[in-house]
Formats: C-alpha cells, structure tokens, sequence
C-alpha cells in the first residue's frame, strides 16, 4: 500500500502555560502544503522500517530506522489494538522523504497518520476516520492533523481539529535550515523567556480566520503569527536574517513553521513565489528553498498491489 502525506505550516500558532503533563494547550491554525512523503507498507517476514530521499534515493540523516521510527510506532499500536478484528502481521516500512526532518513541518507525524492509513489497508481494517483519528492522537500531537489535511484549527494539544474552509490557494516559499531543531527543547525555550520576563503574544485566532476567507494573500499574510517563533530565532539568531531576506524579496508575509526552524512565505500569486524562491536561494540565509502551495489533502491511499 503506497500512501501519499502532506507537510504543514502553521498559519497561527498561540501557546499557553506549561501543563501538568508536560504539554502546552495550544490554538493553533494547520494548513497542509503540497510537499509530501509517501510512504510503502507490505506484509514481510519481519518488521522494518528504511528511509530513503525523496530527491536522491540516498540516506536521510535524522531519521531514526529502528523502533523509534514514527510510522513503525503506528503500525504496532495498530496491530496492537486491532489485532482480533484483522489479519495483522509483520510489514516492511519504506519512507520516501521530502518533508524536510525536525523542520517544524510535522514529517515525522506525517509518516506515522500515513502507516496508520496503509496498515488499516493492508490488513483490511474496517476502521472510521474518527477511529483512525483517535489513534493517531495516542501517537503525538499533529499526527491527527496529517490525515486530514486542508487548513484546520487545533485546539487542546492541537489534536482536537476543526475544519476551516478556505480553498483559495495559498502560494508559499519554505526556507529549510542546515540543520534541524528540536520540538521540545523549542517549548521549554518559551517557557525560559516567558519566566524572564513575557514575550509579545500572537493576535487572537480571529484575526487569520476573519482573513483566510477573503483568499487576499495581503491580509492573510498580515494575519501570520506564531508564538514559538521568539523561541526558535532565540536558539537559532540567524533566522532573523532568513526572514528579513524572505520578505525584502517580496513576500506579504512571514512566519516560522511550528518550532522551525523552516520559515514559510506567503507570496501574492505563483510568478511572485518563483521570484521570491530565486532571490532567497540567492541570499544564502538557508539551505535550500522550495515552492510549495496549500491546501493540501491529508494522507490518501495512491496504490496497491
Ligand atoms: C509545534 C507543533 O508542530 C505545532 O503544530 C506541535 O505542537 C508539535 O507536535 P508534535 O511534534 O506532534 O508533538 P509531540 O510529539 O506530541 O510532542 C513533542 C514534545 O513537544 C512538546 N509539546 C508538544 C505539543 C504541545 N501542545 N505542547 C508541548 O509542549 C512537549 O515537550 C512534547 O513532549
Ligand atoms: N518518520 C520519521 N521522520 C522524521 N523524523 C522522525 C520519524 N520518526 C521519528 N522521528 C524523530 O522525530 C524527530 C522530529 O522529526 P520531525 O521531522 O517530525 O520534526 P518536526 O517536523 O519538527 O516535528 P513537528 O513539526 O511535528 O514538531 C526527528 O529528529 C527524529 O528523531
């Protein structure tokens, strides 16, 4: 079963106090971006997960191959919790990677919403998108998001979606980071600076979703907003450079993607995004810089057999 997963951004991303548990109450605006892993599942002898590059076929640094995986930590609690109801066994994961790795752009929630999508397949679980949902959930916080892609708002821990319907196409340009940065260490680097002393908050939620439905890329841009982002330039300074670089080029907006350290540009239509992609590219505030639109679907099946 070959299952096709979008990336995302986040367009608003509000945090709140530290939890209990160790997590953040979030609000948050998911929008999904047509950069996708795809992601294999067969039945096999043993289990295993491989990972390979989407642009070379080589290997991808980051990622871990064994239990840690992800997309192999979804298809076990799956066979786990549906093992009676299906012919579950052991599968062979390939992952073919284009979401860039801890870019604040949800890859590795993606991979684990896509094995949950292609094991359900594969052993022929009757499952529901709320079942479906629900495990996914149990497996991190923006897994949920990546099934159903489009552009939704995340409340709780931001696994508690509801969908915004906005289908204006949104054209972006991501600028990925050498090097990635962590999702935990980006939280307790908010919860450093709020405890010296607070950061500005993004606007209230309404403010994007007064303005997503206009699809005017000058309003929606105006409207992006991400409370981890202090946190993210705090760690990494140098993305204060990539995103000044980003809007001098023209973008009408800007905003670090979830913990970054990718930043994501709004651009006014297509020809603007590949003038402003050229000018990043040319900057070297970043790695590498991609063209990306959204919404996106969330992950479907593309194959079989
Ligand atoms: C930053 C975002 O990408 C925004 O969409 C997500 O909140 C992160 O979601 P994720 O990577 O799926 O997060 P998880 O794997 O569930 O959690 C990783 C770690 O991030 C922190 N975390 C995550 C989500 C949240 N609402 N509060 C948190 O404090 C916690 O330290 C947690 O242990
Ligand atoms: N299938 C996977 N793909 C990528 N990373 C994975 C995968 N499974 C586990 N990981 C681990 O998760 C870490 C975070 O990777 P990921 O690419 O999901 O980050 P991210 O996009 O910043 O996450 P998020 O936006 O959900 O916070 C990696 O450093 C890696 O150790």
């Amino acid at each position: 079963m070959r299952v096709r997963v979008p990336a995302k951004v986040n367009l608003h991303l509000s945090v709140g106090d530290l939890r209990p548990d160790g997590y953040h109450d979030l609000v948050t605006v998911f929008h999904a971006v047509d950069v996708f892993d795809e992601v294999v599942v067969s039945a096999a002898p043993r289990s295993s997960v491989r990972t390979v590059d989407g642009a070379g076929g080589g290997a991808v640094p980051g990622v871990p191959a064994g239990p840690r995986n992800l997309a192999g930590a979804a298809a076990r609690l799956l066979a786990k919790e549906c093992g009676r109801s299906g012919s579950t066994g052991p599968v062979a994961i390939e992952i073919i990677k284009n979401i860039p790795v801890a870019g604040g752009m949800a890859g590795g929630s993606a991979d684990a919403a896509a094995a949950l999508v292609g094991c359900a397949a594969l052993w022929g679980l009757d499952l529901t998108r709320d079942q479906l949902a629900e495990f996914a959930r149990r497996l991190g916080a923006d897994v949920p998001f990546a099934l159903t892609g489009g552009t939704a708002v995340g409340t709780g821990r931001g696994d508690l979606l509801s969908p915004v319907l906005a289908r204006t196409p949104l054209h972006w340009v991501l600028a990925v980071a050498g090097e990635g940065l962590s999702t935990p260490e980006v939280f307790a680097e908010l919860d450093r600076l709020r405890a010296a002393g607070d950061p500005p908050r993004v606007a209230p939620v309404q403010e994007i979703l007064a303005a997503l439905p206009s699809g005017d890329p000058v309003r929606i841009g105006a409207a992006l907003g991400n409370d981890l982002q202090a946190a993210a330039v705090s760690l990494r300074p140098e993305l204060r450079r990539t995103l000044r670089a980003g809007r001098a080029a023209g973008a009408v907006g800007s905003v670090v993607s979830g913990s970054g350290p990718t930043c994501a540009f709004l651009c006014p239509g297509p020809d603007a995004a590949a003038d402003v992609a050229a000018e990043l590219a040319g900057s070297g505030t970043c790695r590498a810089v991609r063209i990306a639109s959204g919404p996106a679907p969330g992950a479907r099946l593309v194959g079989s057999g």
